[in-house]
């Protein structure tokens, strides 16, 4: 195999490889752009005009990502998967993968779409430069661009695998995108309605991609994912990959389950309190009346909507930010 698909081995030991390019027999370009980053161009008469960004480590303790996307890699170095789309692998943090922890000092997933300006330290400066890479990727005119930002989560989950689909104004979710989600094994999908400072969102709202959080399962250490099955996934990249991608029947969505966002919770101060057990499952319902959160100034979060389900709640995240999600089944009428 070549050496520049040891891309996670390089990253896990903090080394630049000593040859930054090289070609695979079937004449695959590897290129390695900066730590924890490759691009992947296959020969020219092969490109089927598809630039697809993996990013994974965005959390550095969230491994089960990390994996896939190093077996990806290893396939492509050996000649085994044989690309027909430039591919962007992105490893987002890697000073957090290799302490296996979320973050170090600041959430990459809270610093794009020009949080990082407004901030300092090596996060900051991973997030601006994660910005740059994949600016720098998809800036070649007229090619169709789609960025998975692979993720698994803090708890379990009612919905194992589900995707985050960003907003922009004008801009319709595409039920193609999501028919494809579904042949990728996901089971929800949760369709944002306002701007974010996550990778996905930046990469969809100022770089024109067709881009996606997806949730895999719960987040365990290297070596520790039998229970996070990405084999779906797994199929369904390795195709998109190879562009041998089964035709998507796109009127159906066969049972992808769609969300919409009622409302964010924001946490203001220190006096956040959330009253839900530590170990609620992402999904779980929560009953009309009930007192979700508190905070400062009498601030009180009372369910109002039918049907809410709370995802992503962490009443440890630091001011300012978001320590939970409440959503809302939607429907598909909306869809381009
Ligand atoms: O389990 C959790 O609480 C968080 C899991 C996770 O990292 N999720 C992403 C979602 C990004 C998005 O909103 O698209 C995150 O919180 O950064
Ligand atoms: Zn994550």
């Amino acid at each position: 195999m070549l050496a520049l698909g040891k891309l996670l081995e390089l990253t896990l030991a903090g080394r630049e490889p000593a040859e930054k390019t090289q070609l695979t027999v079937e004449g695959v370009r590897m290129r390695w752009l900066s730590e924890g980053a490759l691009e992947v161009r296959p020969p020219e008469a092969r490109d089927n005009g598809l630039d697809l960004l993996l990013s994974a480590g965005i959390h550095g303790n969230e491994t089960a990502p990390i994996e896939l996307l190093d077996r990806l890699l290893h396939e492509i170095a050996r000649g085994d998967l044989k690309p027909r789309t430039r591919i962007l692998f992105l490893f987002g943090n890697p000073e957090a993968i290799r302490k296996g922890e979320r973050f170090i000092e600041q959430d990459v997933n809270r610093l794009f779409n020009g949080r990082h300006e407004q901030s300092s330290g090596s996060e900051a400066l991973r997030a601006c430069e994660l910005e740059r890479l994949a600016a720098s990727f998809f800036s070649l005119p007229d090619r169709e661009r789609l960025h998975y930002d692979l993720h698994t989560a803090i708890r379990g989950s009612k919905i194992e695998q589900f995707a985050l689909y960003p907003w922009k104004e004008d801009r319709q979710h595409s039920r193609k995108e999501l028919a494809r989600l579904r042949a990728a094994g996901m089971e929800a999908v949760l369709l944002q309605n306002k701007p974010s400072i996550v990778f996905s969102s930046y990469t969809y709202d100022k770089l024109g991609a067709e881009s996606f959080t997806l949730e895999l399962g719960k987040a365990r250490p290297f070596g520790h994912n039998d229970g996070v099955n990405v084999d779906r996934l797994e199929t369904r990249l390795k195709q998109v990959i190879e562009g041998n991608e089964p035709e998507l029947a796109e009127a159906s969505l066969d049972g992808l389950q769609l969300f919409s966002v009622a409302r964010e919770i924001i946490k203001h101060s220190d006096g956040f309190r959330l009253n839900l057990p530590a170990d609620v499952e992402n999904f779980s319902e929560l009953e009309v009346g009930y007192l979700l959160a508190e905070d400062i100034a009498q601030t009180r979060w009372i369910i109002e909507e039918e049907g809410a389900r709370i995802i992503f709640p962490n009443p440890k995240v630091k001011n300012g930010l978001r320590a939970g999600i409440l959503i809302v089944p939607t429907t598909d009428e909306n869809l381009a």
